[in-house]
């Protein structure tokens, strides 16, 4: 499935595209899964921080001074939209540890398939930060519609959403209902069933990080 967006980045990495294919294997136990979701999430941060802006800053090694780079003063905050987003969480944060982490509770109805917030905390500032917003799965869209629009009222600018799995119908919705929301997903599915979940997709990341099955 190819959907053509400056704004949406499918990872196409070997190492991602394994790790891919053992959590969406149903056998996966929920230790390996919540391993490889960390692992995962890792890589894809790595990506989606490509472009910070860096600036020069000296450095002493035990042998002389030289001109390092670092991240230029961008406030960086991660927020998982709870509960599947925390599997991913250890994994961004591993990458960038300096990041203030923020979150968002929301539930999708079983029946409606509607998210329902309930719960959202964020770090002092929020509005000047870069955010990782973070979700392995983007099925309707609904809850990322959400989240991203608490984050937008919250003054945030620059929104990166970090997936592992999207459904077309759900980056379409994001990508159409925000102007300037960029997408990292490891995979594009074929499309949503009966029930709004990801075919194949690799089921309910949330049962299968908790083991809640
Ligand atoms: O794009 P959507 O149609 O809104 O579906 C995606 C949402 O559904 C899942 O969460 P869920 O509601 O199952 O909550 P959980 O993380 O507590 O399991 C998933 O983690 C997303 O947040
Ligand atoms: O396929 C899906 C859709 C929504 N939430 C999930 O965890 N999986
Ligand atoms: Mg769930």
């Amino acid at each position: 499935m190819r959907l053509a967006d400056e704004r949406l980045n499918v990872l196409e990495h070997p190492l991602i595209a394994h790790k891919m294919s053992i959590m969406r294997d149903g056998s996966t136990a929920p230790s390996q899964f919540r391993q490889l979701v960390h692992e995962v999430a890792m890589l894809e941060v790595y990506e989606a921080s490509r472009d910070l802006a860096t600036e020069p800053v000296e450095v002493e090694t035990p042998l002389r001074r030289t001109v390092g780079k670092r991240i230029a003063g961008e406030k960086l905050a991660v927020v998982p939209i709870l509960r599947a987003g925390m599997g991913m969480l250890d994994g961004v944060l591993s990458a960038i540890p300096s990041a203030a982490v923020g979150v968002l509770g929301m539930e999708r109805d079983e029946q409606t398939h509607q998210p329902h917030e309930y719960y959202a905390k964020m770090p002092r500032g929020i509005a000047d930060r870069t955010v990782f917003l973070i979700d392995p799965m983007l099925a309707t869209g609904g809850s990322a519609l959400s989240a991203i629009h608490y984050l937008r009222e919250q003054g945030v600018c620059d929104i990166r959403f970090l997936v592992l799995v999207a459904a077309p119908e759900g980056v379409r919705a994001v990508l159409q209902e925000d102007p300037d929301v960029r997408i990292w997903t490891c995979a594009l599915d074929d499309g949503l069933n009966e029930q709004a979940y990801i075919l194949p997709g690799l089921g309910d990341a949330g049962d299968r990080i908790f083991g809640t099955l």
